[in-house]
């Protein structure tokens, strides 16, 4: 099965990605501060919202932060046992040249088993490339991130292109058409904090994956989000990570505080999705 096809089949029942940013730091409780927790933390979070969950997208620094990768590997284990239909998207932005990205590559799909992994598409195609020769997993580009410094290169004119169109459209562009190898392989990030331009990208990409994080924590709409970047045919997971990880405070409550939130979060997407 492709990529594609195992987010169009988790997408159908949800468009929520849980983001596993775990920072021991903002651990309830008992746990706070104690790192052998991380695997723990998430595996409560992943009982209590694996079945409102389209995706889980474990963020890398988190775990290496801490020394932490034996965990990583452990939840990412853990994730397969409970919810195996459940595609797990490495967030990693990782982008180099062909012969290193071989490694992250393989850091990515074998030692980990990941499904999909974020990149920076900064040092062009020749760094995307080692990751496509995995057939059955996907990459999603970083096209219009969710940070107010997004701004400083993405929003920029190409003046060499055609039409002058800005560099974040011009990545929509060719991870539709020359970049594409096997359909829905390659995926773009879009922030849920620009709505417009998710609709933008939608118009060039238009059967392209989308991963839109945003929601939550930094504020991104919902409804505007799921209104400018959803179709039928071409899927996308919108990702929350601190306001399901942290909303509980106690170890007891943790879980039930996150289905909470994610709960509210799923439904909202699935309402917009109409
Ligand atoms: O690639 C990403 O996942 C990503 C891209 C982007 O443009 N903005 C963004 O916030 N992210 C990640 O998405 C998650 C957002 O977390 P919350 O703001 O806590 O929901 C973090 O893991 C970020 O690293």
């Amino acid at each position: 099965m492709s990529f594609f096809e195992r987010l169009q089949a988790a997408t159908r029942h949800s468009l929520l990605c849980v983001g596993l940013d775990p920072d021991p730091a903002k651990f309830p409780g008992a746990w706070q501060g104690d790192a052998s927790r991380i695997e723990d933390f998430c595996r409560a979070i992943v009982d209590a919202t694996h079945d409102l969950a389209a995706a889980f997208k474990p963020q890398i620094a988190y775990f290496a932060a801490q020394g932490a990768e034996d965990q990583l590997e452990r939840v990412i284990a853990y994730i397969r046992q409970v919810a195996p239909q459940l595609p797990i998207v490495l967030d990693a932005k990782r982008g180099d040249i062909g012969a290193t990205a071989e490694m992250y590559a393989r850091e990515a799909f074998v030692r980990y088993g990941a499904d999909a992994v974020t990149l920076s598409p900064y040092m062009g195609y020749d760094t995307i490339e080692p990751y496509l020769d995995y057939a059955d997993r996907g990459v999603f580009v970083l096209c219009r991130t969710s940070n107010p410094g997004g701004d400083d290169w993405q929003m920029r004119p190409l003046a060499d292109v055609e039409g002058q169109p800005r560099l974040f459209e011009e990545l929509a562009r060719r991870a539709q058409h020359e970049w594409a190898r096997i359909p829905g392989q390659i995926g773009l990030v879009v922030g849920a904090t620009y709505p417009a331009e998710i609709a933008r990208v939608r118009a060039l990409a238009p059967t392209v994956p989308l991963l839109i994080p945003g929601v939550g924590a930094q504020g991104g709409d919902a409804e505007a989000t799921v209104r400018a970047g959803w179709r039928a045919d071409a899927p996308i997971l919108v990702n929350s990570s601190r306001a399901i990880l942290y909303a509980g405070k106690t170890v007891e409550g943790l879980g039930a505080a996150a289905r909470a939130v994610a709960q509210r979060t799923q439904a909202e997407l699935a309402q917009a999705r109409g």
